[in-house]
């Protein structure tokens, strides 16, 4: 904890920044102290974590150094935050009068190298403009997580990322080429741009996944690929639920043949209705792909998982139009936010997800038991269901997706009654069967306590890290690693 008081904290910030870019609105600082972890409290407008003692706005890495250099050397916890849509917790002040590092307004495109097929982009820069003014150019960077209108590169960078056609391109950390992150003690380390060396370990990695818990991302190079949207091809089949071990054994014959859609889906009938009931039984499951790229690639993809599918009596064809019209309105921006806070406030019901990953052998039981426990052992659950969407050779992820009544119980104590609960019996089965607690949204503070377990003896690596790169505490205290009560 700080050893300087609140004033004299915001005093200094303010020499370094300025006046304007050190922020003390009371509303702005309650609002900064938690994520959609705690949707509930959130959207009820009620605030349990230690308010910030400031939000400030940085420019620059020298900035960012100089911010980190007084924080080190008093103590204070700081929160690197970017786009403000993580939702684990990640960007929760857990400590008195932290300071959250707002790197938004660093929101440069530094460099658009078509020849060598790469972006630099400062850490605030937006994904969407950022792939909407490569799609204009005939590139994009592949990566397309839902929250894309959203989150900006440091953040989407810090919780390893993974987007909606990662099947193909990969999650965030196969599209990084080179990175800049400042450390606590203020040492600004730029990590070149190469499409690949052997001269020691991969540093990438210690930066992309951190969490804001080592260091703050200044900058971002990516990767670019050619957008050609006019040769996507859809394939679609429907399934009875009770055939969800068929469905997971379809996404794994189509990877291990050795095809590379960059979307495969598979929904169980629960949250298919959730997106498909217009036209989707409500008792049928439902199996997509999604094939990109060149022509003659999309063309070979479609018709190869065809011939797979086609030994499958159970499976029936879906018209790929409907698919393709429903992709389009993925991705979620500020004003699905708005709406859904709207509908919690009334209504009292509230929808949240928690993603796993698992190998092919076992993630079909930590999907039907996870399942069977949440529906059994929580109260007034109205849906329990999920989907997996990203696929690998070894195995896939699983996304939960459930909904609550808020019944009989205060905006604080909500997560203790059903959202904590629920992530626990999910954290159990995956433990139990093997798999990993954290598919792409990180572990933010909501699963932090299970670091131990999910790492076993390789937890020595991840708190080794901890220990070098932050040795006095001030990097996000409890994002990955939990406080000690
Ligand atoms: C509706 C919705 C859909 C989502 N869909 C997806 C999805 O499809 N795939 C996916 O992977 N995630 C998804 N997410 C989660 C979230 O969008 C991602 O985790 C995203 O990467 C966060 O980016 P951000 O810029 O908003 O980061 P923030 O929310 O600002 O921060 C996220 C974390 O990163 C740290 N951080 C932020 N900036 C920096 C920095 N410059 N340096 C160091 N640490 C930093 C923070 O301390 C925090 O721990 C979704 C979220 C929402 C609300």
């Amino acid at each position: 904890m700080a050893i300087i008081g609140r004033e004299e904290i915001v005093e200094g910030l303010k020499k370094i920044l300025g006046e304007d870019r050190v922020i003390t609105d009371e509303q702005v600082l309650r609002e900064s102290s938690l994520d959609r972890y705690r949707k509930y409290e959130q959207v009820m407008e009620v605030y349990t974590q230690p308010i910030p003692a400031a939000v400030i706005y940085v420019e620059s890495a020298q900035e960012v150094s100089e911010v980190l250099q007084f924080a080190n050397d008093n103590e204070i916890n700081v929160v690197p935050r970017t786009g403000h849509s993580a939702i684990e917790g990640g960007l929760e002040t857990a400590l008195k009068d932290s300071v959250v590092i707002d790197g938004s307004h660093m929101n440069k495109i530094l460099k658009v190298d078509e020849y060598n097929m790469q972006v630099t982009c400062q850490c605030g820069v937006p994904l969407q403009s950022l792939d909407d003014m490569l799609r204009e150019r005939g590139l994009t960077t592949g990566h397309s997580p839902q929250s894309k209108p959203l989150a900006q590169l440091g953040g989407l960078v810090a919780t390893r990322s993974i987007g909606q056609f990662s099947t193909l391109y990969g999650g965030i950390e196969d599209m990084i080429v080179g990175l800049e992150a400042v450390f606590p003690n203020g040492k600004i380390c730029r990590i070149k741009n190469i499409p690949r060396r052997a001269a020691g370990p991969d540093i990438r990695h210690i930066i992309c996944g951190n969490e804001g818990a080592l260091c703050f991302i200044t900058e971002v190079t990516m990767k670019l690929f050619p957008y050609l949207p006019q040769n996507n091809r859809y394939i679609a089949y429907k399934l009875d639920d009770s055939q969800m071990k068929l469905g997971f054994d379809c996404l794994r014959e189509v990877m291990v043949a050795g095809y590379k859609p960059s979307f495969a889906r598979l929904y169980d009938a629960a949250d298919a209705q959730q997106h498909f009931s217009g036209w989707l039984e409500p008792d049928k499951a439902i199996l997509i792909w999604m094939a990109e790229g060149p022509a003659s690639i999309t063309a070979a993809i479609r018709d190869g998982i065809e011939e797979l599918m086609s030994k499958h009596p159970e499976l029936e064809v879906v018209d790929p139009k409907l698919i393709e019209k429903w992709y389009v309105g993925l991705n979620w921006g500020p004003e699905n936010i708005a709406q859904e806070a709207i509908e919690i406030k009334e209504t009292k019901n509230i929808g949240i997800t928690t993603e796993v990953s698992g190998c092919w052998d076992c993630i079909y039981e930590i999907y039907k038991t996870s399942c069977e426990r949440i529906a059994n052992e929580i109260p007034d659950i109205t849906m329990i269901g999920g989907h997996s969407s990203h696929s690998y050779i070894n195995g896939t992820n699983m996304y939960f997706c459930y909904y609550y009544n808020v019944v009989d119980c205060a905006p604080e104590e909500e997560i203790n009654k059903y959202h904590n609960p629920i992530n626990q019996i999910i954290c159990e089965q995956v433990l139990k069967y093997g798999g990993s607690i954290v598919h792409h949204h990180g572990l933010g503070k909501a699963r932090a306590h299970y670091v131990t377990q999910e790492y076993g003896s390789s937890y020595y690596m991840l708190k080794t890290l901890k220990q070098a790169f932050d040795p006095n505490g001030i990097m996000n205290m409890g994002t990955l690693i939990p406080l000690r009560k």
